[in-house]
């Protein structure tokens, strides 16, 4: 099975050119013009398309057990949703229950991702600590082809770290050469904001972003930071939603730190006001941690994605129908927490980013796929068009436009966040291992034919921060008497 996508412009991180681009066995073969190509090699014409690397999106949640129900999205509705979209890979989440063994919960993730129908990789969470997570963080960076741990600041009583947890495992991820990954809310505030509040009489979703302000987010992204900074590991902030929390990165890298972060598109796009609508179906299904912001957390979020302070973008793709949203119908706190958004991603950071210029179409790659393969240290085998590259490409059309619809979407989910806006920027093809799976409206996902990408320890940060800490390693001070 082969593929020759003929006449396009190929648009990576860095370059944008003209080049056919030659697919086989699951791979980019070979680049250029007037390429030789054997008999039978399925042409896809790309005259006036982008040839750009399928999306990465790094922060899904397909069939999540959480807050009492399980999100409805699975591994193979979620992937092909996220192909007729243009996102070939996800990075999901093992969440272990506390006290649940770390390699039974991985087990149980994996069996159900098999049927995936896109590649696929895990972040496994650290929700408590003994010294058999310390030992399974090896098995599972070792044997396993893990190399990010997840750390929820929030969701006290459940998932939540504590300090002391942080600390542990952030130094363990420094030992293994894994990146240590932080959900920035201070639990603590949170718990205690949401009985106040419902002591006021406030039940409904409007409750929800009072009890988690900014300040919440900015403390503990903040500690984190900090934490991260005394043991001399890096940091990767998922979903950054405002100003403290990416003026918290900003300060750490403009000293030299090597943290990361993360915007979804639906905090780039949509505001707190959602949360006052008197439908509350609507506002309950706007219900996601953190909240949507104000318009001036917004408008810093695109500049963090601007000026390389915040360096990747995702979803947060967590499901909920409107019959599970209603299990918060008397009490705000128990709505459960997710938006969906796999779908949409990339068309609404083309229409809002690029189409408005706030993003070259080279930025557009990088903060859509290139970034993440590169900070989850699956580069180039995901994230570029290059030969020996994973053939998972989509073919844009930057002029085409499509209005977002639950009517008409393919995510398993019964309302869109994005609904009824029409965006400019669409996936016309969408090739995974070198298959098309999306081809001009018709989705052609197999289930099961994802595979699990394992991502080797020891990105090339990790080699930086070594040779600095080498260099500057304190030392005793030797004195006579
Ligand atoms: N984000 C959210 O509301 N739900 C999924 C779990 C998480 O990432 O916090
Ligand atoms: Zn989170
Ligand atoms: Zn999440």
């Amino acid at each position: 099975m082969s593929i020759l996508i003929k006449g396009g412009t190929v648009v990576t991180a860095d370059l944008s050119y003209r080049a056919d681009v030659y697919c086989a066995e699951g791979k980019i073969q070979a680049i250029g013009e007037n390429l030789d190509v054997p008999a039978g090699c399925e042409v896809v014409d790309a005259g006036d398309l982008l040839v750009m690397p399928g999306g990465i999106d790094p922060h899904t949640h397909m069939q999540l057990p959480f807050m009492g129900t399980v999100a409805s999205e699975d591994f193979f509705t979620g992937s092909s949703a996220g192909a007729a979209g243009g996102t070939t890979s996800i990075i999901d989440f093992v969440i272990p229950a506390p006290q649940q063994p770390i390699m039974d919960a991985y087990h149980q993730w994996m069996d159900w991702a098999k049927k995936s129908a896109t590649d696929y990789s895990f972040h496994v969470a650290i929700t408590w600590w003994d010294e058999s997570v310390y030992k399974d963080m090896g098995t599972l960076v070792q044997e396993h082809g893990i190399n990010s741990f997840k750390h929820f600041m929030a969701y006290k009583n459940a998932i939540m770290c504590e300090d002391e947890t942080l600390v542990n495992s952030f130094s363990r991820c420094l030992e293994l050469g894994a990146m240590p990954t932080v959900h920035a809310e201070n639990g603590d505030l949170v718990f205690h904001l949401q009985k106040k509040i419902l002591e006021r009489g406030i039940t409904g979703p409007e409750g929800h972003p009072l009890s988690r302000p900014t300040e919440v987010e900015g403390e503990a992204a903040n500690r984190a930071i900090r934490i991260a900074q005394a043991l001399n590991v890096p940091l990767y902030c998922v979903h950054v939603s405002c100003e403290e929390s990416l003026q918290a990165i900003t300060r750490a890298r403009n000293e030299g730190q090597r943290v990361y972060g993360e915007v979804l598109a639906g905090h780039l796009e949509i505001d707190e006001s959602v949360y006052q609508n008197e439908d509350w179906d609507y506002a309950a299904g706007h219900v996601m941690s953190p909240p949507f912001r104000s318009k001036k957390h917004q408008d810093a979020l695109w500049k963090g994605l601007q000026s390389g302070n915040l360096q990747t973008t995702a979803t947060d793709h967590c499901c909920f129908c409107a019959d599970q949203k209603a299990m918060g119908k008397k009490d705000f706190s128990m709505i459960p927490n997710g938006t969906a958004g796999i779908e949409d991603r990339m068309s609404v950071l083309w229409d809002s980013g690029v189409a408005s210029g706030k993003l070259t179409p080279n930025e557009f790659v990088g903060v859509t796929s290139t970034n993440a393969a590169k900070i989850f240290n699956i580069y180039p085998r995901k994230g570029s068009i290059s030969v020996g590259a994973d053939a998972d490409i989509v073919l844009w059309d930057a002029n085409g436009s499509r209005t977002i619809s639950a009517k008409t979407h393919h995510q398993n989910i019964d309302f869109n966040i994005f609904e009824g806006r029409t965006v400019k920027g669409i996936a016309v093809h969408t090739l995974s291992q070198g298959k098309l799976v999306w081809t001009n409206g018709e989705l052609r996902t197999v289930r099961g034919t994802g595979k699990n990408i394992k991502r080797p320890a020891y990105g090339s940060t990790f080699d930086a921060m070594q040779k600095h800490t080498a260099q500057n390693e304190p030392k005793a001070v030797v004195r006579n008497k």
